[in-house]
């Protein structure tokens, strides 16, 4: 088996009284695709929070590389080698796509204590490499971010964890507010990172999808993990069974 490149133990994160997150044990093996699944509110997007340092956790360890890892916040996590793409897109409307790519981590020219010169032609020739390897085709990276389409938004955000040597891709519903081509966009972008043994954690309502990309399936069930299945043994029934508490809950005693 592959080494471990991401794991989780007893990761737990609780907002006063509510249980968002419960002792979660989970494994990311290098080069693996898995899909993380569950109803609405069952902790999925709180394991990522926890994981990418959004949030701090309440109790649990994670390691990420072989090493035990308490990131300080996202960036941290993001220097480390975690590329995330979130719900939300995390895009600034009024810069173009190079300076999206490189927000927070700008190639300079010249740089002496507050004085500094960007290096711009660096910066969208590695942009224009980026979307050449994610096949993306965004027609003119020198317009503001807010001229693009939805998907074109999608895929500039995808197509920055291309940009850079990341160890570790986090998509939470990457295509849920997308069209059907702009979906089958980042669904190849998606590919494309599994063929470049990218590890993936994908978070999708989309069973069609989530069978079409991934290696194995992860079902989040109120803040807890109720299975993990590799997709040659399970199907969508037997998915939406863990979904819904029919297998793996105390619904099914
Ligand atoms: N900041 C917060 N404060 C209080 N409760 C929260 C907070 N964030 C999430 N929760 C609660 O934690 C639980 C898990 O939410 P989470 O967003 O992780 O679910 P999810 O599986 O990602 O759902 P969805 O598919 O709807 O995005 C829910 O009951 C939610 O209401």
């Amino acid at each position: 088996m592959a080494r471990i490149i991401l794991e989780t133990r007893g990761l737990t994160k609780r907002y006063g009284g509510v249980h968002a997150l419960e002792d979660a044990d989970f494994v990311l093996h290098e080069g693996e695709h898995v899909a993380v699944v569950g109803d609405n509110g069952a902790g999925k997007s709180t394991f990522v929070r926890q994981v990418t340092a959004v949030e701090q956790r309440t109790a649990g360890e994670i390691f990420f590389d072989g090493q035990p890892v308490s990131f300080a916040g996202p960036l941290e996590a993001r220097e480390a080698g975690i590329e995330t793409v979130f719900q939300t897109l995390a895009l600034a409307d009024d810069l173009d796509v190079p300076s999206n790519l490189f927000l927070g981590r700008e190639l300079f020219r010249f740089r002496l204590g507050p004085f500094s010169i960007l290096d711009r032609k660096a910066m969208r020739e590695r942009t224009l490499e980026a979307l050449k390897t994610t096949a993306v085709k965004i027609p003119n990276v020198d317009n503001p971010i807010r001229n693009m389409s939805g998907g074109q938004r999608q895929c500039v955000a995808i197509a920055r964890t291309a940009a850079f040597a990341s160890k570790l891709v986090i998509m939470d519903e990457p295509t849920a507010a997308l069209g059907v081509q702009e979906t089958a966009q980042v669904e190849n972008i998606i590919r494309g990172l599994k063929d470049r043994g990218v590890p993936l954690i994908l978070i999708s309502h989309n069973l069609r999808q989530v069978f079409d990309l991934v290696d194995r399936i992860v079902v989040f069930r109120r803040g807890r993990i109720v299975a993990s299945l590799r997709k040659d043994e399970t199907d969508g029934n037997d998915i939406v069974s863990y979904i819904t508490g029919v297998k793996g809950g105390t619904e099914a005693a």
